[in-house]
């Protein structure tokens, strides 16, 4: 059945996904604080600062206004900055008629509070405005979504109900959703591959191969799964889709932004340089610290997160850092 739909945050990954919920037949509102970039939305059909090519359906259509744009809408899909969302919330909770579905599809973990990002929505918008909280999230650069090449991700929430409704709203013959109940592990799957994705990139950036890229994915999936363990998550979710899915397609994706990140500060270039120049959200710097701080307090061992730590808030030597993580003491596979 026709949704009405507000997309909030109307970068690569906002666009992308309000471009599938309009081809699906859906009436889509993208907001953001932009106007010239609603406003090339509108009457150009495109959004070329990040999406550069793609034709966006004529049936999207940009609204400078929150208040209008969540206007009687059916669901609400967060796609901003994990830094913004709490914000947003609040701007949003405020303006609410109607009890929408809240769907987020952005990775990260809160800053100072080290919530999930589903755990800040839930925090700021009260029960009685809205349905359920929906994580979507999965393997899915938003430059290859939008040419509608093949793509699977997860729905998750631990009402399955929900979660179907969101599969419902995105599903067609390019765009596949699975659902899954296991927020936790659906949402520091999506969280922590950015940090692993920054070092998997720095070690291409190094002149390392591809021995070195396995190295870092494999066990870099051992300390996604050993903090989400921690903090609740099923250890199976991480080899799922959200977990070691996502994992594949940000370390070996030249579409990534992490990945990019990870491969100039390989090269010698400074954090500081890398993210002026990247232009989007590199979620993993700051995920490195909420992660670090976080896995300290549930005394989890996480050293390739805490070795990214040192290269990006300790302004330790890249090339060293490479060096000092092989020379750890000797251990066992199986220790989880
Ligand atoms: N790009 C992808 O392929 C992709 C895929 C899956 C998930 N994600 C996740 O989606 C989230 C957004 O990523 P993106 O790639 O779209 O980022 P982006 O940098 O391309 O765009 C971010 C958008 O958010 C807007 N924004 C920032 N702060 C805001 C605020 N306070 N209020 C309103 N709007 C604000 C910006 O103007 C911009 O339009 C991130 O958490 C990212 O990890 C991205
Ligand atoms: O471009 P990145 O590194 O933010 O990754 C985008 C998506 O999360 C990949 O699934």
């Amino acid at each position: 059945m026709k949704q009405k739909i507000a997309v909030l945050g109307p970068g690569s990954w906002g666009t992308a996904l309000a471009k599938v919920l309009a081809e699906n037949g859906h009436d889509v509102r993208l907001w953001g604080h932009e106007p010239s970039q609603l406003e090339e939305i509108n009457t150009k059909h495109t959004n070329s600062r990040y999406l550069k090519e793609v034709i966006l359906p004529e049936s999207l259509k940009g609204e400078a206004d929150l208040e209008t744009c969540i206007q009687d809408v059916d669901a609400i899909l967060f796609v901003v900055p994990t830094k913004a969302i709490r914000t947003v919330a609040r701007q949003v909770v405020s303006k609410l008629t109607n009890r929408p579905m809240i769907i987020h599809a952005s990775k990260g973990l809160e800053q100072g509070t080290h919530k999930r990002i589903s755990e800040v929505l839930l925090e700021e918008i009260s029960e009685n405005k809205r349905k359920d909280v929906v994580v979507l999230s999965g393997p899915s650069h938003a430059e290859e979504v939008a040419v509608k090449d093949i793509t699977t991700i997860t729905a998750a929430c631990t009402n399955l109900e929900a979660a179907e409704y969101v599969q419902k709203l995105f599903m067609n013959s390019y765009f596949r959703i699975y659902t899954n109940d296991d927020v936790i592990g659906v949402e520091t799957g999506a969280a922590l591959k950015n940090i692993i994705a920054l070092g998997s990139g720095a070690i291409h950036g190094l002149g390392y191969g591809d021995n070195a890229k396995a190295a870092i994915m494999t066990r870099g999936l051992a300390e996604i799964s050993r903090l989400g363990v921690a903090m609740g998550a099923n250890p199976m979710t991480f080899i799922g889709l959200s977990g070691l899915g996502d994992l594949i397609v940000t370390c070996t994706s030249v579409h990534s932004r992490n990945w990019r990140a990870g491969d100039l500060l390989g090269r010698g270039h400074k954090l500081d340089e890398v993210l002026e120049n990247m232009g989007m959200i590199v979620e993993g710097v700051s995920t490195t610290k909420a992660a670090v701080e976080l896995a300290r307090e549930l005394k989890v061992e996480m050293p390739i997160t805490e070795t990214i730590y040192g290269v990006l808030y300790e302004n330790e030597d890249v090339k060293k850092a490479a060096k000092n993580i092989m020379l750890r003491n000797s251990k066992s596979e199986k220790e989880f």
